[in-house]
């Protein structure tokens, strides 16, 4: 149980590891001959778990202090991967098991076991791969080998499994095309892409991201490399310096390929106005005014947009809603529950949320086992009558886990 009383925040802070770009490097390296450095990892459940699945898919895994030394070009060990409660480590890694030459079967606990694995059959079905789901759920079996050739991904649902396939065609003895209808939260396919070119991988891509050409046989190379700040972390620590105070993030690229760099548009829209001093992002309490904004891309910001609005006067839409409805929680549904329990005036229309801003009065909420609904409930409580207090706040854990450590080293330093 944590309680987080209302009141100001203020100082200077870190940047968490960003989960999607590692998770991305873990894969990559494991596919490389050789050994790759990977530095700042961080500890998210969610990397910690691709480091399993890695390890289990024959990659050699030493931890040197804040350093991963990643020996990759093995065979798997064992047919079977735990991907924790990681949407995208099961959906990747489905696509890069597919290239051994053995049955992979790729499960988890908690919310996973409930999240849509239908994306991922048919497209590597129809590269020759043999796989079943349980009703489109995990666990999901693969048996490979993935030889390369055509297939079309639907990329509606999530981008998750496109990244995977992009990353293993590469090292498939054969050349390949993907054709890809839909696609949303494209800016990950690009976080992708850069990933792949820093292994020295090549990948053709439509500017569009609805065509892809991938040469086969290619090898990767090894990397040394610092894992990126994450801007989804850090856009709950920007809200909160925009709602209550002042708040300064370092580590983080002002040019990453990270979805959740949008923030910054958002902050800009409801009229908070970030600045860069030198390399570190500083937020301060603004007079926030109600937005539009399209979350549709970049969907894990849209609980840190929702707390924001709930501080903005007047009225905030944001698009993108039906996006969120198998993340680790019914995300839009879980938002509108618990911020209305805080007081907040919040509705799902269709695809649109609308927040009217105004006073809240705070109190107790569930998580839904949802790291970023704790973070949003926490961080709109700051400026409230009674805070935010919940049972099972360390669901942050998954992407974030100093993050209730963090924002109480912020009290008392106005
Ligand atoms: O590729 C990634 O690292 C992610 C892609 C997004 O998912 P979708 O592509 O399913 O929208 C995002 O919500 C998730 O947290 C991480
Ligand atoms: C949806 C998320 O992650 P994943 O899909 O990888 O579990 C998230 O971090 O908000």
């Amino acid at each position: 149980m944590i309680q987080v009383p209302p009141g100001s925040v203020a100082g200077r802070l870190r940047a968490p590891a960003s989960k999607s770009h590692l998770q991305r490097l873990l894969l990559a390296a494991s596919l490389a001959p050789g050994t790759s450095l990977i530095r700042q990892p961080g500890s998210s459940a969610d990397g910690v778990a691709c480091l399993g699945v890695i390890r289990d898919l024959g990659a050699g895994v030493k931890v040197a202090g804040d350093v991963l030394e990643i020996r990759g070009g093995g065979r798997a060990g064992t047919g079977s991967l735990d991907c924790g409660e990681s949407g995208f480590c099961l959906r990747a890694a489905a696509a890069v098991a597919a290239l051994q030459d053995l049955p992979v079967t790729l499960s988890g606990h908690g919310s996973l076991l409930t999240r849509p694995m239908e994306m991922v059959l048919d497209p590597l079905r129809q590269l020759g791969v043999a796989c079943s789901t349980r009703e489109g759920l995990p666990p999901i079996t693969v048996r490979g080998p993935l030889k390369g050739g055509q297939a079309r991904v639907d990329g509606r649902a999530s981008s998750q499994f496109l990244s995977g396939l992009l990353l293993a065609l590469p090292r498939a003895p054969g050349d390949s095309r993907v054709e890809v209808e839909g696609l949303r939260s494209g800016p990950y396919i690009r976080m992708t892409l850069d990933v792949l070119e820093a292994f020295g991988v090549s990948v053709e891509a439509s500017p569009a991201l609805d065509l892809f050409r991938v040469p086969g046989g290619q090898t990767y190379r090894p990397v040394d490399v610092a894992v990126e700040g994450d801007w989804s972390g850090a856009a709950f620590l920007l809200v909160a310096g925009a709602v209550a105070g002042d708040v300064a993030v370092e580590g983080l690229n002002p040019a990453s390929a990270q979805a959740d760099r949008a923030i910054l548009r958002a902050l800009e829209e409801a009229g908070a106005a970030p600045a860069w001093e030198g390399g570190t992002l500083r937020q301060r309490r603004a007079d926030l005014r109600g937005f539009t904004f399209d979350a549709t891309d970049c969907p894990d910001l849209f609980p840190p947009l929702a707390a924001l609005a709930c501080h903005a006067g007047g009225l905030t839409r944001l698009k993108g809603a039906s996006r969120l409805k198998a993340k680790e929680s019914d995300r839009a549904t879980a938002l509108v529950k618990e911020l209305s329990a805080m007081g907040a005036r919040l509705r799902v229309e269709g695809d649109w949320m609308e927040i009217e801003g105004g006073p809240l009065e705070g109190g107790a909420i569930d998580p839904h086992n949802d790291h970023r609904m704790a973070m949003a409930c926490a961080v709109a409580g700051l400026r409230s009558a009674r805070g935010a207090a919940m049972e099972g706040e360390a669901c942050v854990d998954k992407s974030y886990p100093g993050f209730f450590n963090d924002l109480a080293s912020l009290r008392g330093g106005a």
